[in-house]
């Protein structure tokens, strides 16, 4: 893992997931990983970013940074070079806490100093200018955020904020220094006798300047703008495109916790055309209204789209929370809507539309505990995620996709292998064994050190796999075919050795790359693992000669579709060997990787 995120809740953590995994200009998109809380075992190893979500933005100061700590020591056990504390963009937080305390907290442990601060998220109007977070045209605290029920920000000076907050005197990187490039931030930064610096921007260009003036810091902290610059300063590939968004189709309920304006005017405007219920808070509190209860309601109204909602005006709110207590009401309400999302998907209902950074953290934990892979974004800071798979899910899906391969004539006999990288090692297919008939039982793993620790004998070509992980991070499966049409090309004399696999479409280029032909070793020989070293991760495919095609992605789907790709491609340029052929220019080519992200580098 190379950047890790603690965020102080659950969609701020999948909105810097998000920032992460689309990648910016020159930073690449990364295989990014959220996790639900503190996880209790270690990352996958193919996770370059991996984002914990905690609930810690309104919860005592003391907790928070307990909480924050505790995620930090899990990330620099993972490896993590830099740790990002990631905050909401309107700085949400109390005079008391609790940006300014855990951002201290992390500082100390860290040693680091001069650390930016930085909220600013452009696309969404969120800017700092002289050290003021301005929400549009407005200063936050003319924003409406000064009537937030749990967060008032009643002062859009950062710098005085935190320090009410108790962070000691607080720095500025001024917009015209950011202005002047990396360099100039680095310098700002590096002379500040503070340990916390607002560094104010007011564009993408500005945060891609912080981000590069922020290679080799250990702390950084911001909004999930601040993410945007950070994958530049590392040397690696992207993970390859995204897989296609789809939409599950089946009955739908909305339900919404947040107690925010624009919450508040969506519920009026789904009023308008369905039927809206709203939960008795009082009634929860005092247990006589159940989640079962408002589960029946819902479902009884199912065919309209229902949206079940407890948010209040923020009059309304602080009654609730005077009478019951501010920590009692919320922790009740999340666990009512997490037990309500569970009923209702246990009834058949197959779409669930969360209002409410808390409301969804307690409703996705409820539904999907665990790790969540951070997929393609499908609104601006909105990404498709899914739960991670057990190992027991990846062994079927290895089955699955093997048999696949081997029904449509990708493999024959016991020919290839395929390995998947787990959390505490990887799972590889048995040496001999064909790929139509595996038994998920059986599937050879190996642990960290790649040591056979459980199922058949592995796959001779075990150094052929374990060099690609240890070389191109980010990869999370490795599919080895003697695929036929691949493989005639693997025989063939190359014009370039270096690129062997014409650009005949846009395809080849976005998901395989360029492939090198690699000189002949017999199979099994660890000179093999040694060639593929030697190539320093640049590609994530390569052809072994009069051997076969070897394929590396961030996970065994993105593999299994790359190597198809790969040979489709093989077989188009067998078919049209002597006829006069265009092949994509170098400039499509790199129109292409700027577009998709490209799989070499
Ligand atoms: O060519 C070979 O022998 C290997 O590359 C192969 O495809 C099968 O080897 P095992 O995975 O050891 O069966």
């Amino acid at each position: 893992m190379l950047i890790g995120v603690i965020a102080d809740d659950f969609t701020g953590a999948s909105d810097i997931a998000n920032t992460l995994a689309r990648g910016h200009g020159a930073s690449p998109g990364l295989h990014v990983v959220q996790y639900l809380g503190v996880p209790d075992r270690p990352a996958e190893p193919s996770v370059q970013a991996g984002v914990v979500a905690l609930k810690s933005r309104s919860i005592p100061a003391d907790r928070a940074v307990a909480q924050s700590l505790a995620a930090l020591d899990w990330l620099l056990a993972q490896g993590c070079r830099q740790v990002v504390f990631k905050y909401c963009s309107t700085f949400d937080s109390t005079p008391q806490g609790n940006i300014g305390p855990v951002a201290m907290a992390l500082a100390d442990r860290l040693g680091a100093r001069g650390v930016v601060v930085c909220p600013a998220f452009p696309t969404m109007g969120r800017t700092i200018y002289q050290g003021h977070l301005f929400v549009g045209d407005r200063l936050l605290s003319e924003s409406g955020m000064q009537d937030h029920p749990l967060t008032p920000m009643t002062d859009p000076d950062l710098r005085r904020w935190l320090g009410r907050q108790g962070t000691g005197p607080v720095g500025l990187v001024p917009l015209c220094v950011v202005r002047q490039g990396a360099a100039a931030i680095r310098a700002a930064l590096e002379a500040s006798d503070a340990t916390l610096v607002v560094t104010d921007a007011t564009s993408d260009e500005d945060l891609m300047a912080i981000g590069a003036a922020l290679a080799g810091a250990r702390l950084v902290t911001g909004g999930s703008g601040i993410a945007l610059g950070l994958a530049q300063n590392l040397d690696v590939a992207g993970p390859g495109v995204a897989a296609p968004r789809r939409t599950a189709p089946g009955p739908g309920v909305v339900l919404a916790g947040s107690c925010s304006g624009m919450t508040r005017r969506q519920i009026e405007h789904h009023r308008a055309a369905h039927p809206v219920i709203e939960i008795d808070v009082p009634a929860v509190m005092a247990g006589t209204l159940t989640p079962e209860a408002v589960a029946r309601q819902l479902l009884a109204l199912v065919a309209q789209a229902p949206l079940a909602f407890s948010s209040g005006s923020p009059e309304q709110v602080a009654r609730m929370q005077a009478e019951y207590g501010r920590e009692a009401v919320a922790a009740r309400l999340d666990g009512f809507f997490g037990d309500l999302a569970r009923a209702l998907v246990a009834a058949g209902v197959t779409r669930l539309v969360v209002a409410g950074g808390e409301t969804s953290g307690a409703v996705v934990s409820a539904l999907a505990p665990g790790a969540l892979e951070v997929g393609a974004e499908i609104d601006p800071g909105v990404p498709v995620l899914r739960p991670a798979m057990t190992e027991d899910d990846l062994r079927a899906e290895l089955v699955r996709l093997a048999a696949s391969l081997f029904q449509r004539g990708f493999s024959v006999g016991t020919a290839g292998n395929i390995s998947v990288a787990l959390p505490d090692g990887w799972l590889m297919t048995p040496t001999n064994s064909s790929l139509g008939h595996l038994d998920a039982g059986r599937i050879s793993k190996l642990d960290r050190d790649w040591s056979h620790v459980g199922g058949d004998r592995p796959s001779k070509e075990v150094f052929l796999h374990r060099a690609f992980y240890e070389t191109r991070p980010g990869t999370g499966a490795v599919v080895h075919l003697h695929s036929t049409h691949a493989t005639a090309l693997s025989c063939l004399v190359a014009q370039d050795p270096e690129d062997c696999v014409p650009p005949l479409t846009p395809y080849v280029v976005m998901r395989v790359g360029r492939v090198p032909l690699l000189d002949y070793v017999p199979p099994g020989d660890p000179a093999m693992g040694d060639l593929i070293r030697a190539r320093g991760g640049r590609n994530a495919a390569v052809l072994l000669a009069n051997h076969g095609p070897v394929v590396a992605g961030r996970d065994l789907l993105s593999a299994v579709h790359a190597a198809e790709e790969l040979e489709e491609t093989a077989r188009l340029a067998i078919l049209l060997r002597g006829l006069p052929v265009r092949l994509l220019s170098p400039d499509q080519v790199a129109e292409l990787e700027r577009r998709f992200g490209g799989v070499s580098r």
